[in-house]
């Protein structure tokens, strides 16, 4: 099926291009992702639930949430506490926290899954959820590197079902890759690209391929600073300053695995090793193995590459 680019329809008049308006957002997963996701949505006027099988977590994302907002409100609305004020009520008002996926689904538009990336899972999650969810609701993945058919294949939602790969900070970083399977319709793929929109973001697509585009190109970079620091040639600190200040990065190559998450990455490695086995690129990493092996998942747990108060 041809899609419109997002840029240029291509010979359709706008009548032609429609999509579901999305109000009510399901964010599955209130880890680092599902929680910045939430945080955007809620205040973007969409009534926003969060659902973690971690009341913990639902919490303590609740209060991350609010944090952050409240440093929005302080830049955003400095000169205008009353209005700020407001905001922050009316995002945090649009915030709800459930454990039970399947009774929250009912009355969803989109369910945006932000679990433990790990096919299997986001699999058995989605199969559950396709026999409870309204037919209208669309399910997308924000998965940093499995093949969203593979994720759509335990369903009978194909065509309501797309990639929203979002970035980490999700708050400050400005791109999704919206990603359309064979499978997915058009009504589907806009009604995602609109959602980005409205969610102030900007978006690009591409393929239902590996690691989409940043991530393909990412990992790469990311492995080859490791392979570097586990030759010797360098240290992790001098690979992340030379990066910083020789290509103007924000974040050095081992500051950013810490940040995104050493377990993350491991779940990315051992996915793209198992799929290219002959690949010497995609051979597995003994630094990140010990480091995940000893629990240490980097800024999540206080430790990683580097040690944080
Ligand atoms: C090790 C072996 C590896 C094996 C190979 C596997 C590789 C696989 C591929 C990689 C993994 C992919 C993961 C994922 O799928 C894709 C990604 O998300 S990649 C990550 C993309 N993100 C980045 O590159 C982040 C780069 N860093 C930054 O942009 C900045 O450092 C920062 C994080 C924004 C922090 O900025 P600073 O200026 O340093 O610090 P501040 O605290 O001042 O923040 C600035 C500004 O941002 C606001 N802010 C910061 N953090 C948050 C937050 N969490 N939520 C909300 N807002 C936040 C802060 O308020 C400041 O705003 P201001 O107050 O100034 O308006
Ligand atoms: N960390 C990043 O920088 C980043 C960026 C983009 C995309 N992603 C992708 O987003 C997803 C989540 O990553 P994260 O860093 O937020 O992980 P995380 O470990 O911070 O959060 C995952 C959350 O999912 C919850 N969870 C696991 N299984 C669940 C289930 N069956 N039902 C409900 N909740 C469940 C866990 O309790 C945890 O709170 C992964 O697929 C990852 O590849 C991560």
């Amino acid at each position: 099926m041809a899609f419109f680019t997002h840029h240029i329809c291509r010979g359709l008049s706008s009548s032609a291009v429609r999509h579901v308006v999305i109000k009510n957002v399901t964010i599955i997963g209130g880890g680092q992702m599902g929680a910045g996701i939430a945080q955007v949505a809620a205040s973007t006027g969409h009534a926003v639930t969060l659902v973690d099988t971690n009341e913990d977590i639902l919490k303590k994302a609740v209060k991350g949430i609010e944090g952050n907002l409240k440093r929005v409100v302080k830049k955003k609305f400095a000169d205008k506490p009353e209005a700020g004020e407001e905001f922050l009520q009316k995002a945090m008002q649009n915030v709800s926290i459930s454990t039970d996926a399947g009774s929250v689904v009912q009355g969803t538009d989109l369910v945006v899954e932000a679990i433990v990336e790990n096919l299997k899972v986001k699999q058995d999650l989605f199969g559950g959820l396709d026999k409870l969810a309204p037919a209208h609701t669309i399910f997308a993945s924000n998965t940093s590197s499995l093949s969203i058919t593979d994720i759509a294949s335990s369903t009978n939602r194909l065509d309501r079902f797309g990639g929203l790969h979002f970035f980490n900070p999700v708050p400050v970083m400005r791109l999704v890759e919206v990603i359309a399977t064979s499978s997915t319709s058009q009504e589907t793929f806009d009604s995602l690209l609109n959602f980005s929109k409205m969610l102030g973001k900007t978006s690009v697509s591409c393929k239902d391929t590996p690691g989409f585009i940043v991530n393909r190109l990412l990992l790469p970079y990311i492995l080859d600073a490791v392979r570097m620091y586990e030759r010797g040639d360098g240290s992790k600190e001098d690979i992340d300053i030379a990066m910083k200040l020789g290509c103007g990065y924000p974040m050095g190559p081992f500051e950013l695995s810490d940040y995104v998450g050493l377990d993350t990455m491991k779940f990315i490695m051992d996915g793209w090793s198992a799929a290219n086995p002959d690949n010497p690129m995609f051979a597995q990493s003994e630094v990140l193995n010990k480091l995940v092996a000893e629990g240490k998942f980097g800024k999540k747990t206080g430790e990683g590459f580097y040690k944080y108060k």
